[in-house]
């Protein structure tokens, strides 16, 4: 598992700025959240954490290693990325997507190796996938797809995963699932979500971006506070602790501009 800082990251799209100045740090086996409304700016950070676009200004390291130092080979052995809605060639199997988790291992035309196959194996096990394995991938629902990918992702053996809403497709009891994988392996993870009590409980830290900028980072009760909330996504909530595990807990009351709207009517019944 690595350490993956970034210093003064930005990046723009037709002169416009949509990242800006982005300093986080992901620690070394931890869960970072990242968190922030809809165009805030998550995918596109973890796209330039993956070195799959350049930033114009900053840099990545992974340890004390630039992405450019690393080198993509190397990149590939230790990086695995779950990207939202994923497509694969409609008749591959389930079992042939997560055998591409061990293709930066191989040489082009090599046999998958019987630890090959053990990883391939355990990585289908982990996400539930044993007895999907020989379906085509087209006949999966998007949950499964889904967990598919992260078995991809975790049967390249990596030191670092950026997973992004990875669990927009699951329901319920695979969404807290997969948060436990994550939050059970030793490897370092920055996973994009929407869901605030889904990443209180799970993130041991938290980046919470408005705008493209780093409005709050730290540790959830830190970060999930009422005013922050309500300030980047206008929503009034209520925050306290599950009483049984003590877990933070985000009620949503209202949208900020429906508050506003009802306290108008209040002031002024008439
Ligand atoms: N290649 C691009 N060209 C133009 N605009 C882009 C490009 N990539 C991203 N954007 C814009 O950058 C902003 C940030 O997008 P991004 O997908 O990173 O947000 P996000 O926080 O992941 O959003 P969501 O929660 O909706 O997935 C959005 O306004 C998006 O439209």
């Amino acid at each position: 598992m690595g350490r993956i800082t970034t210093t003064h990251l930005s990046w723009s799209v037709k002169g416009q700025r949509l990242l800006d100045g982005i300093d986080m740090e992901a620690h070394d086996g931890k869960v970072t959240g990242l968190l922030g409304p809809n165009g805030s700016g998550k995918s596109t950070l973890l796209r330039l954490l993956a070195g799959l676009r350049r930033p114009d200004t900053g840099t990545v390291r992974y340890d004390d290693t630039t992405l450019q130092g690393l080198g993509r080979r190397v990149l590939a052995r230790r990086l695995a990325v779950v990207e939202q809605d994923v497509t694969a060639h409609h008749h591959v199997t389930v079992r042939q997507v997560v055998e591409l988790g061990r293709t930066p291992f191989r040489g082009r035309f090599d046999a998958l190796t019987e630890h090959d196959r053990r990883t391939v194996d355990a990585a289908l096990e982990r996400t539930d996938l044993t007895d999907r394995q020989h379906r085509s991938w087209h006949t999966l629902s998007g949950g499964e797809k889904q967990r598919a990918q992260l078995a991809r992702a975790l049967a390249q053996e990596p030191r670092e995963i950026l997973l992004d809403e990875p669990t927009n497709h699951l329901d319920i009891r695979h969404q807290l699932e997969l948060l436990d994988l994550l939050t059970s392996l030793d490897v370092t993870c920055v996973v994009a979500l929407h869901d605030l009590n889904l990443a209180a409980r799970y993130c041991d830290h938290l980046v919470l971006l408005q705008r493209g900028q780093v409005v709050a980072a730290g540790a959830p009760d830190s970060v999930l506070t009422p005013d922050l909330i309500k300030s980047v996504y206008g929503v009034e909530v209520l925050v306290d602790r599950e009483p049984a595990t003590g877990t933070l807990r985000i009620t949503y009351l209202a949208t900020a501009t429906r508050t506003t709207a009802v306290q108008a009517m209040q002031l002024d019944p008439g």
